[in-house]
């Protein structure tokens, strides 16, 4: 029976959860993290670049070789092997640096991709109440794509580049240091215009990065809503929001590629503008006789030859500030507060951490619990003056204190929005009290992991989702080694078992997107016994039947009779003819218990409960008390 001991508020034992953490995301060293596991693989890719742009750098000088050869009338056949030898060997290790670095690309995409999956199925549920799925979905995966190449192919052409370019400088000084002081001017002229143009990339690629994930979010919420966007007429409206994150993504993607193309002009005008300073200058001191002109060609060679890794190097650097646009995206979900304890293996850090990447198995951690009988008692339930209030709101529980003894049925009523649900939410772990607490068996469930929470508890809510997947998937959910026997007595319990029966696809059916080939009551039957496999310690019922028939209403009772013999039952109902045998009835109004007691109790002693029961024809009306506002009943 309900004790009303209301208590002063007590601290919350942990800080607020709904309080995001300030991440300070560093984008470059996040996307070198995303690279960590991967060094050795990349470092055996930039090698294998080495080795094919080595090749293009010794060709001048073999070149040179043979025109001197040529020259002096010596054997030229030696060098024009060599010569052969480096040309296919060059383009036989670019290919090979070519496969090597896309798989590693692959690789870094795949991990990135199941770090996200992996923290966005446990984020806590006041972080899902304010994102939009879509916007989450996006960066998984578009945002991972760009960040893909960036900590691969980007690195790798940058550091290969770099390398290269220094390599060709210094051979550059060896052959004429006047006319490599020449080209430098030209060079580090065009670097200083590029090192204003690279950011402007980024700041594009983040722009269109996040109305990718608007268009996620726009369209996620019109399709996931199609019967009433379509009911009310609303396909233009819908269609000119999507409309304008499209746009958004298209002028932020086309001003980077205006960024990316000026980025290319500059190192193709770079390129011949040296070219033509080192004709000039080099013309010139071959006509005065200080220089050969086979060293003049040697170096003409080498300023073309440069070509090839500025365009690495600066490729490499757009890739880069392409992929530091996205993963400041990716590095928000991971710094989001995340529920780390609904498996029973170690912490979610753990993932981004990972070696051997490899030989990440998910499933290993996400396989649910075995279905086994349960022998130990029912639990009671306690809630001991619990607080909460969602974030940016008024208080949704004001000091909310009552036992549901073991084995037995209470229910929750009250008006719309009187924090019934609320209370089932915090009773799971979904949100935390503020002060107070809840003890299932006389624990307090803020010292239990979640997942132990969630194992004890089986909840049919309020709109009965059911997932896409067949009939059978739906209903093992939770209890995946459900035999036969326990299968078709809660599909005869909550008369599922005639559905079954004409189906000719049996347990086998599939369901649809969110159980839309169901109809409500079958949806809400299939809930019920899902829950029911799952033999809980506890059953949350919300309105689990409200949508079903007078005959179906009557069997499902039964059901739930039937279960609190061996578990504890909490059900919201507003139709209270449902509940009238309850054992206990609690009366919640603005966040508060206004009453409890038997039905019998609280027609006498409540008049608000009085008038719920006179509204739905249980009692007869009060003629002699004012009738309560229209809005109060309005159920
Ligand atoms: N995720 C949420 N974020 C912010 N406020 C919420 C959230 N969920 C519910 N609320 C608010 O908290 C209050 C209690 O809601 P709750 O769903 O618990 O009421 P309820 O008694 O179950 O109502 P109903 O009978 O209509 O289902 C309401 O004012 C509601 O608007």
């Amino acid at each position: 029976m309900t004790t009303a001991h209301p208590m002063p508020p007590r601290e919350a034992p942990s800080p607020a959860p709904d309080e995001p953490p300030a991440p300070g995301i560093r984008p470059l060293r996040a996307l070198l993290q995303q690279a960590r596991p991967y060094r050795l693989v990349l470092l055996g890719s930039l090698l294998l670049a080495l080795a094919a742009s080595g090749c293009g750098l010794v060709q001048p000088l073999v070149a040179r070789s043979v025109l001197d050869a040529l020259a002096d009338d010596t054997a030229v056949t030696g060098a024009l092997v060599l010569l052969g030898v480096l040309v296919v060997g060059g383009a036989v290790l670019t290919g090979l640096q070519s496969w090597w670095q896309q798989r590693t690309s692959e690789q870094v995409v795949r991990s990135i991709r199941r770090d996200l999956v992996f923290r966005l199925i446990r984020l806590k549920i006041p972080e899902l109440d304010r994102r939009p799925p879509g916007d989450l979905v996006a960066r998984v995966t578009s945002d991972s794509a760009l960040v893909q190449n960036a900590a691969t192919q980007g690195l790798v052409m940058i550091t290969n580049g770099l390398l290269t370019v220094v390599g060709a400088i210094v051979l550059m000084g060896t052959v004429h240091l006047g006319l490599l002081g020449v080209t430098l001017a030209v060079l580090l002229g065009t670097g200083a215009l590029l090192g204003l143009i690279l950011p402007r990339i980024r700041e594009a690629v983040a722009r269109a990065q996040s109305s990718v994930g608007a268009i996620g979010a726009a369209l996620d919420r019109s399709l996931g809503a199609a019967r009433t966007v379509k009911a009310n007429g609303a396909e233009s409206r819908e269609t000119a929001r999507a409309e304008a994150a499209v746009e958004e993504a298209y002028q932020a993607g086309l001003t980077g590629a205006k960024y990316v193309a000026l980025v290319q002009v500059l190192s193709g005008v770079a390129i011949q503008a040296a070219f033509l300073a080192v004709l000039g200058v080099g013309g010139a001191l071959v006509a005065s006789g200080d220089l050969d002109a086979s060293q003049l060609i040697a170096f003409l060679l080498y300023v073309f030859y440069l070509a090839s890794p500025i365009a690495s190097l600066l490729g490499g650097l757009g890739m880069l500030q392409q992929g530091l646009g996205a993963i400041v995206r990716i590095e928000q979900v991971r710094h989001l507060p995340a529920e780390d304890d609904v498996d029973d293996v170690a912490d979610v850090d753990d993932m981004a951490d990972t070696d051997d990447v490899d030989d990440v198995d998910l499933t290993e951690r996400v396989a649910p619990a075995p279905h086994t009988a349960r022998s130990t008692p029912a639990p009671p339930v306690e809630f001991d003056g619990v607080h909460f209030a969602y974030p940016g709101r008024g208080p949704a529980l004001r000091g909310i204190s009552f036992t549901v003894p073991g084995a037995t049925r209470t229910a929750l009523v009250g008006l719309s929005g009187a924090g019934k649900t609320t209370m089932f939410a915090l009773l799971q772990r979904f949100y935390e009290p503020r002060a107070g607490a809840i003890r299932i068996g006389g624990q307090d469930i803020a010292r239990m992991s979640r997942a132990e929470v969630r194992r004890r508890i089986a909840y049919v809510e309020q709109e009965s989702p059911v997932m896409a997947g067949t009939l059978g998937d739906n209903l093992r959910y939770a209890a995946t080694g459900a035999g036969e026997e326990d299968i078709a007595e809660v599909l005869r319990l909550t008369r599922l078992d005639s559905l079954i029966a004409r189906l000719p696809d049996g347990l086998d059916t599939e369901v649809g997107n969110r159980g839309v080939t169901l109809s409500g009551g079958e949806r809400q039957r299939l809930a019920i016994a899902r829950a029911l496999l799952r033999r809980p310690e506890v059953l949350l019922l919300d309105e689990a039947t409200a949508q079903l028939d007078a005959s179906n209403e009557q069997a499902l009772r039964e059901a739930v009779d039937q279960a609190a013999r061996r578990c504890t039952v909490i059900l919201i109902a507003h139709r209270l003819s449902t509940v009238t045998d309850a054992e206990q009835i609690i009366v919640l109004e603005d966040g508060g218990i206004r009453a409890a007691g038997s039905h019998g109790d609280l027609v006498g002693a409540d008049t608000l409960y009085r008038e719920l029961a006179a509204s739905q024809m249980l009692v007869p009306a009060v003629d002699d008390r004012p009738p309560g506002p229209d809005a109060r009943l309005a159920l």
